[in-house]
C-alpha cells in the first residue's frame, strides 16, 4: 500500500511523533494517488479507491470495526477488512479509509481499505515472559493514568508501569488521582513532580472542569486498576457514554467486560478511549533506550554508555553514564532517580512490582 499513496505528511519526512491535531486537519485532498508510472503496470488486485473517506476506528468487535467518520464526527459505521489487507492489526484510534456503504444504516456495511501510520502506540505484553505484544490504543496523544488516592490505596508499581508504557510508546502521561475526598494528594504529588507532566486530582463529588479542559480537543487513552473510579469518571466526562457505545462496551461492568479498548466523543471535542480489559502492563517489548529517549536531557549522554547499558546506576550498570551527568546534583540528579525508578519497574526490580 505504501508504494501507491502518500500522505503530505509522510512527504514531509517528519519526526515521530506527530501531533495528532496536524493529522486531523489533512482532508481527502491530502491523500495523494502517485499516478500510475508505465515502468509499473497497475495491479487490479491493488485498487486505488480514490474515493474512499476517512475515519477512525472506536470500537472493534469479532472481526467488525466500528468507525466514526471524520467529515461527520460522529456518524458511526460498521466496516470490515478488506481482503487487500490481509491480516493487518486495525486497533481502536486508528485512522483508516472507508469504501463502500459508509451510510452507517442498519446492516450496512463498509470497507477498511487503508490504515494509515501511527503517530504512537499503546503497547503491552500479556506477561513481561510473554514476547507476544499487542497494540491496545493507535495514535492516542496522551494516556491518562488514573490511580485513587485512598481505597484502593495507589499501585505506585502500576503507575509506573503505565508511564514506561506511555514513554515507549510516544504517548503523552498525565496523572489523575481520584476520590481526593478520602485522602491527601500531597505525598503521591511528590513522588511524580520531577516527571514534569501534568497532574489532575478529582472526586465524584465535584466536577471534573480543570480535567475536561486538559482532555478537550485531544484524544486520550485511559487506564486504572479496578476499582479507582475510572468508570465514575468516564460517565462525567462523556455523559451519553453508556449509549453511545451500547453493549460494546458496557463501561465498568467488571471482568466480563470486552477488553477491547473503545472511544468516546468528548462533549468540547476529542475523545477518550477507555481500556476496560487492561489491568496489568506487561513490558516485555520496551528498551531501557526506550524510555531514556524520552528525557532529552539523558538521551544524549546515554550514548556513551557501555552497549547493553540499562542505565540503572550501581550496582547493575557500573559505568551508566548517566551518573556522570546528574553527578552535579539538583534538579537533574532528581530526574535521574525518577528515571532510574523507572528503568527498574520496566526491569521488574522495583518493590512494588505491583501489576
Ligand atoms: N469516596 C469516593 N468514592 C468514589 C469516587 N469515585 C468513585 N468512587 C466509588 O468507587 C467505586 C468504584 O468506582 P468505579 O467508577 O466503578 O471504578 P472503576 O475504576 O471503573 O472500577 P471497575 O468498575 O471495577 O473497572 C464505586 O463504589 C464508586 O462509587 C470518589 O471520588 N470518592
Ligand atoms: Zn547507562
Amino acid at each position: 500500500m505504501q508504494r501507491w499513496i502518500r500522505t503530505r505528511r509522510a512527504t514531509e519526512g517528519r519526526d515521530y511523533p506527530v501531533s495528532r491535531r496536524d493529522w486531523r486537519k489533512l482532508d481527502e485532498s491530502d491523500v495523494r494517488v502517485r499516478p500510475g508510472k508505465g515502468s509499473r503496470p497497475r495491479s487490479k488486485r491493488r485498487p486505488e479507491h480514490s474515493d474512499a473517506v476517512s475515519a477512525m476506528v472506536t470500537g472493534v468487535d469479532r472481526g467488525r470495526w466500528t468507525c466514526a467518520l471524520e467529515a461527520t464526527h460522529g456518524r458511526e459505521v460498521i466496516a470490515m477488512r478488506a481482503r487487500e489487507l490481509g491480516r493487518t492489526p486495525i486497533v481502536v484510534g486508528d485512522q483508516v479509509d472507508l469504501v463502500g456503504d459508509t451510510s452507517g444504516r442498519p446492516d450496512s456495511l463498509a470497507r477498511i481499505v487503508r490504515v494509515h501510520p501511527r503517530t504512537s502506540v499503546l503497547r503491552r505484553t500479556a506477561d513481561d515472559d510473554d514476547p507476544y505484544e499487542r497494540v491496545v490504543v493507535a495514535n492516542a496523544e496522551r494516556l491518562l493514568i488514573v490511580t485513587a488516592l485512598a481505597d484502593p490505596p495507589p499501585r505506585t508499581g502500576f503507575v509506573d508501569r503505565c508511564l514506561v508504557a506511555a514513554y515507549a510508546g510516544g504517548l503523552e502521561p498525565v496523572l489523575c488521582f481520584t476520590k481526593s475526598d478520602l485522602a491527601d494528594a500531597e505525598e503521591l504529588i511528590a513522588r511524580y513532580a520531577e516527571l514534569e507532566l501534568p497532574i489532575e486530582i478529582t472526586r465524584f463529588d465535584q466536577e471534573p472542569a480543570s480535567l475536561a479542559g486538559e482532555l478537550a480537543g485531544r484524544v486520550t487513552a485511559l487506564v486504572g486498576h479496578s476499582g479507582v473510579g475510572k468508570s465514575t469518571l468516564v460517565n462525567r466526562l462523556v455523559p451519553d457514554a453508556v449509549l453511545a457505545t451500547g453493549e460494546v462496551s458496557a463501561v465498568g461492568k467488571g471482568r466480563h467486560t470486552s477488553v477491547a479498548a473503545v472511544a468516546l466523543p468528548l462533549p468540547a471535542g476529542g475523545w477518550v478511549i477507555d481500556t476496560p480489559g487492561i489491568r496489568s502492563f506487561g513490558l516485555a517489548h520496551v528498551t531501557p533506550d526506550d524510555i531514556v529517549s524520552a528525557f532529552p536531557e539523558f538521551a544524549e549522554a546515554a550514548e556513551e554508555c557501555p552497549s547493553g547499558c540499562g542505565h540503572l546506576g550501581e550496582p547493575a550498570d557500573p559505568d551508566c553514564a548517566l551518573d556522570e551527568l546528574a553527578g552535579t546534583g539538583g534538579a537533574t540528579a532528581g530526574r535521574l532517580t525518577s528515571l532510574r525508578r523507572l528503568l527498574a519497574s520496566r526491569a521488574g526490580l522495583d518493590e512494588h512490582a505491583d501489576r
